[in-house]
């Protein structure tokens, strides 16, 4: 299955785009990881992007009212959709002023890295740690402990 990350605006702080570069870099051996920004703007018309990225994929929206998952459920929910013959999983991550209920509404799985509002691009260096450690999981490799 490949994977997608759609984010909203560019990256502009340091330390996140050194992490994204990072991780980005480590998944290379693991399959299709795919980074996509969309244009920044309002609520409505960043979720429309994001809405519009990802038709016919499975959506997974980022979002801090969603589900807290285990990486081990996450690592679980991946490996369903990939034994159902899904062919891409796409991650939406918002902007400042977050998605749309329109946008949960139409998610797959809307999920929480964790209760507390992240800065977005904070959010996508966790993200792909997450994808990272479930890719190793899958491989049978010890990251994950
Ligand atoms: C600054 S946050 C938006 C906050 C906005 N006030 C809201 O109500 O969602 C920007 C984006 O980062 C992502 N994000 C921030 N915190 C998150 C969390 N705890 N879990 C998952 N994604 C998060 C979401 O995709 C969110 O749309």
């Amino acid at each position: 299955m490949k994977h997608q990350i759609i984010v909203a605006g560019k990256p502009s702080l340091k330390y996140a785009k050194d992490g994204v570069a990072e991780y980005k870099k480590r998944l290379t051996r693991y399959g299709s990881y795919d980074l996509k920004h969309v244009k920044d703007g309002s609520s409505i018309d960043v979720s429309k992007r994001l809405l519009d990225g990802s038709q016919n994929a499975i959506r997974v929206v980022m979002d801090e009212r969603g589900e807290q998952l285990t990486t081990q459920q996450l690592f679980n929910k991946i490996n369903q959709w990939e034994m159902r013959g899904e062919k891409r999983a796409t991650y939406l991550i918002g902007a400042s002023d977050g998605h749309t209920q329109d946008l949960r509404d139409r998610a797959d799985l809307v999920w929480a890295l964790s209760p507390l509002t992240l800065q977005h691009e904070l959010a996508l260096v966790v993200l792909l740690e997450q994808l990272y450690r479930i890719a190793t999981m899958q491989r049978g490799e010890p990251y994950h402990r």
